[in-house]
């Protein structure tokens, strides 16, 4: 079996992407964030107090003939930046761009945090991290993939993302039609349940590529490319009148400075991030100002491979035992 179904940015500036998915018998549609930093299917639902939903399409399990609940479960989940929910869980019929899956845990929101009421296009997270970090109790619940996995074609899927525009996310076979060249592939190890593997190095603008293992995880769920500082310095010394601003918590720069590219290695492979992918966003809509789509990691504790970087590359992602991660050029 396969699945494909659209990545479509929530606003305009690629601060996430939404894809539908249907939910019960009949099917409810809802447009989730597929999310590879995190393992819990969360969403909008009929138990979600009206004062938190601003507009979201919400999953009603009493209009669903398949929806089972799944007695004195409950699950709650705090989010890096801040954000998060909580809720409890039921089992019912779910599919992504064609790709069913009979018994799939759906976490229902009896609270979520403001961020989240006020994206009134997001209507949740599918995660698509490993199903050790899902943080159902007192029983963990498994991924859509892990569910899926059985009746794929191949143990697969695919992250398509775009800049300013509508990529795709494929289930069970790689499209060929979707990239150029061979695909690179690197080992992932699933610690802690996310897909941690390493960049063979990086280059800031026509600059002599540093070869050093950065370890991270490729995470469809960050909006932003996070990596130590001292890659980070190196990049914005090369941008005029860039700042590190504790005000705006990271590297600002005027939206007149010309940004240099930013290529980073996949084992012998190398991706070079367009500069407009960095000029992320204006820091108010007049302001003169712009915020990196490239920032620091020292905060986070961990390397995070967001959008910016993922949307310059075709991304497998596989559930192969050992499972690694692919990327190749579009
Ligand atoms: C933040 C997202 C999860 C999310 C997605 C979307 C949203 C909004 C819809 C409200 C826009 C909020 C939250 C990420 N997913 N793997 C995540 N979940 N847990 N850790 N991370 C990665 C991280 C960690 C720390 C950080 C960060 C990122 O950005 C800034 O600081």
């Amino acid at each position: 079996d396969t699945g494909s179904a659209a990545a479509i940015p929530i606003n305009e500036v690629d601060i996430a992407y939404v894809t539908p998915v249907t939910v019960g018998t009949p099917p409810q549609t809802l447009m989730l964030d597929l999310d590879t930093g995190s393992s819990d299917l969360w969403v909008f639902s009929s138990l979600t107090p009206s004062s938190q939903v601003r507009g979201q399409d919400i999953y009603t399990p009493a209009n669903s003939s398949t929806s089972k609940l799944l007695n004195g479960h409950t699950w709650s989940i705090r989010y890096g930046d801040g954000s998060g929910s909580r809720g409890t869980v039921y089992l019912d019929t779910l599919a992504v761009g064609g790709l069913e899956v009979k018994s799939q845990a759906v976490q229902t929101a009896q609270e979520v945090s403001s961020s989240f009421t006020q994206e009134q296009s997001l209507d949740g997270l599918m995660g698509l991290g490993f199903s050790t970090l899902n943080t159902v109790r007192p029983s963990s619940q498994l991924t859509f993939f892990d569910n899926a996995r059985p009746s794929l074609d191949e143990e697969v899927f695919t992250a398509d993302l775009k800049y300013h525009a509508t990529g795709s996310y494929d289930f069970g076979f790689v499209d060929r039609a979707k990239y150029t060249g061979n695909i690179s592939y690197t080992a992932v190890t699933e610690s802690p349940g996310y897909w941690t593997h390493s960049l063979s190095g990086y280059a800031v603008g026509s600059g002599a590529f540093q070869t050093t293992r950065l370890s991270g995880i490729s995470d469809t769920g960050t909006t932003l490319l996070y990596l130590p500082t001292a890659v980070v310095t190196a990049y914005y010394r090369q941008v005029q009148g860039a700042q590190n601003s504790q005000y705006y918590g990271g590297y600002v720069f005027p939206c007149s400075s010309s940004l240099p590219t930013f290529t980073f290695g996949i084992e012998e492979a190398r991706f070079t991030i367009p500069a407009s992918y960095i000029n992320y966003t204006r820091i108010s809509p007049t302001s003169t100002t712009c915020y990196g789509g490239l920032q620091s990691s020292s905060g986070l504790g961990i390397n995070i491979f967001g959008d910016v970087a993922l949307k310059a590359a075709f991304v497998v992602f596989s559930g192969t035992n050992p499972p690694r991660i692919g990327f190749a050029h579009k």
